[in-house]
């Protein structure tokens, strides 16, 4: 109940701004149901007269008149028509207030995703944040676009036509409404049934949708041990699952409309038989008998509309009152705290870890009591066996996290004292992993300074070393980049973000040495390119490569979230620790 209480409280935070619409969508629906429970009238009318007509012309001495026939059908036009002009402008305004709402909670949602905290995204694997965009908010506009306006109209037509009815035969109405409770019942039950159906499909999707996702992202492990065939008979039962669910879903769902067809027209069968039975032997006079046969044919066939209407919408109702929860849940995250007031200046002193003590989840403990000091200018160079928490400090100095012990501060002031985007301004990070956006090549360096000149971006590209290379291409800076077309190598995209940073001129550096699939020649360049952003600058640097960090004022040396060593190169090497054994492996290699 909370969760479809939920639902409702989003559905009409969203739906408020258009209650005006909303009321003249509603009274358009009014409007053409209040005609087409009114037509048969007319066409029953219509009827009555026609006998009329052709007893009359048969009887001597009466004049038979086709006028009121005339008027009986062009009232039946009328309200035609009137119902389906309702109709079309009701449906009309809710598919333009629905997708105006759903415009508005996707902006809100996206709006809520860049407010998170980094911590969130950890936790959450991008294909299940996609799928809100995709599935959910597509689930919230099919159920407001159609699911709460037929419930609506249908439901208005529901209770119009039990009121004509009744209003018009008592006897009639009760035959007509005789069935309806068995058609009720076997609905739901294969809604039901169809609802277990789409939920075991659901599930079975999204197992088959990880698997593929697994396996494309491991595509050249994969063909590089030749697991082809494997990956492809695993694939098998996953696809074999999600087909049958979704077979015996949509059996169940299609069964719905042939079934109330049935009911319908068994219902008919009935209306008919029990109405010649009244004209026949209640004494009625026959044309009147006949009229209100042809009514109740009618309201008989409409009457089934709304119960089938309102029974297959169920299931995409509560799709949308899983989805409106998902995304709600979202909504209600903390956002990213902000509290600081202070405005970050130019470094004027330094960057000081002091005791800092951190972990990613409560029961895990990552950095231990870690100190380190780096005045301004200075290079500190970060390193330690994989996993030592290189990259964890370097979160922490841009306060992706917040610490559960220690400080972190910058020019002595701990870094939730200044607001978020004045210190992000002074900080500037280049990724082991960088992100290239689907822009020009000049945009993407631009990326943190939008107004920045050609001259500047150029002169960052060539501090970057990753000029040339530019001018190398048809387009030159204007070249647009996508994610797929692998223009750049790894280490080249590192250069790219290397001149990102350069042109917005951070007060403190981090740079994260790319590793991966670096050759000897880039590799040069990576190594040229990181000495010139760090030229008079405050840098942390997690270097790979020993040699690159030979020159660095401090080495600090994390093992297990601890620091073993810290001094200068010399420093380390006469300590004969682990930095030195480190040096010497690697040199051998060299
Ligand atoms: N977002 C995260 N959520 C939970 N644990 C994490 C997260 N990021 C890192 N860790 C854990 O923290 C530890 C330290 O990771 P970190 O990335 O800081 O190491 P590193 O020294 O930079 O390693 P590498 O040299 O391989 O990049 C690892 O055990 C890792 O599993």
């Amino acid at each position: 109940m909370t969760k479809l209480k939920t639902a409702i409280q989003y559905f009409f935070s969203y739906l408020k701004p258009y209650w005006k619409g909303l009321l003249v969508a509603m009274a358009m629906v009014g409007l053409g149901t209040y005609a087409q429970i009114k037509a048969p009238l007319y066409m029953g009318d219509a009827v009555a007269d026609l006998a009329r007509y052709v007893t009359d012309s048969f009887t001597p001495g009466k004049t038979a008149s086709l006028s009121d026939f005339y008027q009986a059908l062009i009232g039946m036009g009328a309200f035609y028509l009137l119902t389906e002009f309702g109709l079309v402008v009701s449906g009309f305004i809710t598919s333009k207030i629905s997708s105006n709402s759903v415009g508005n909670m996707r902006k809100g949602l996206f709006g809520k995703l860049q407010k998170l905290p980094v911590a969130y995204f950890d936790k959450h694997q991008d294909g299940k944040i996609l799928s809100l965009f995709t599935s959910d908010l597509d689930n919230v506009f099919n159920a407001m676009n159609q699911g709460v306006f037929q419930i609506f109209s249908q439901g208005l037509l529901f209770l119009g036509i039990i009121w004509m009815m009744m209003a018009k035969s008592l006897t009639m109405a009760l035959v007509t409404m005789a069935l309806s409770p068995v058609a009720i019942l076997v609905s739901f039950f294969i809604m039901k049934k169809a609802r277990q159906q789409i939920e075991i499909q659901q599930a079975a999707t999204g197992e088959l949708n990880g698997y593929i996702n697994e396996q494309l992202a491991g595509q050249a492990v994969l063909l590089a041990e030749g697991r082809e065939q494997e990956s492809i008979d695993t694939f098998r039962p996953y696809n074999e699952k999600v087909r049958e669910a979704t077979q015996k879903g949509q059996f169940y769902s299609g069964l719905l409309s042939p079934l109330m067809q049935g009911f319908s027209l068994l219902n008919l069968a009935i209306v008919i038989f029990f109405g010649s039975w009244l004209v026949l032997h209640n004494g009625m006079d026959k044309a009147t008998g006949l009229s209100l046969v042809v009514v109740f044919v009618t309201y008989s066939q409409q009457y089934f509309q709304p119960i089938s209407q309102i029974t297959a919408i169920y299931n995409p109702l509560q799709l949308a009152v899983t989805g409106a929860n998902r995304i709600t849940d979202v909504l209600k995250k903390d956002e990213e705290k902000d509290t600081g007031k202070a405005i970050a200046g130019p470094l004027e002193e330094g960057v000081s870890l002091q005791h800092v003590d951190f972990a990613y989840q409560p029961d895990r403990p990552i950095l231990k009591d870690v100190s380190i000091d780096v005045k301004k200018g200075q290079m500190v160079a970060l390193v330690g066996p994989t996993g030592s928490g290189k990259t964890t400090v370097m979160n922490l100095l841009n306060r992706f996290y917040d610490l559960n012990g220690g400080k972190v501060l910058y020019d002595g002031q701990p870094l939730n004292s200044f607001t978020l985007e004045s210190l992000r301004n002074r900080v500037g990070i280049v990724l082991q992993e960088s992100v290239i956006f689907s822009k020009t090549i000049f945009e993407n360096i631009a990326y943190g300074k939008p107004d920045a000149t050609q001259e500047e971006v150029e002169a960052a590209a060539k501090q970057a070393n990753i000029h040339d290379f530019i001018m190398t291409l048809k387009d030159g800076y204007q070249t647009k980049v996508t994610g797929a077309d692998n223009l750049f190598s790894t280490g080249q995209k590192q250069l790219l973000s290397i001149a990102r940073t350069i042109l917005t001129n951070p007060d403190l550096l981090i740079l994260d040495e790319a590793t991966a699939n670096v050759d000897t020649v880039t590799e040069e360049k990576i190594q040229a390119a990181m000495e010139n952003v760090m030229k008079d600058r405050t840098s942390f640097v997690i270097a790979h490569r020993l040699k690159t960090i030979l020159s660095a004022d401090v080495i600090v040396v994390l093992k297990d979230g601890q620091v073993i060593e810290q001094g200068s190169h010399q420093e380390l090497l006469d300590q004969k620790g682990f930095y030195s054994e480190l040096y010497y492996n690697q040199m051998v290699f060299e």
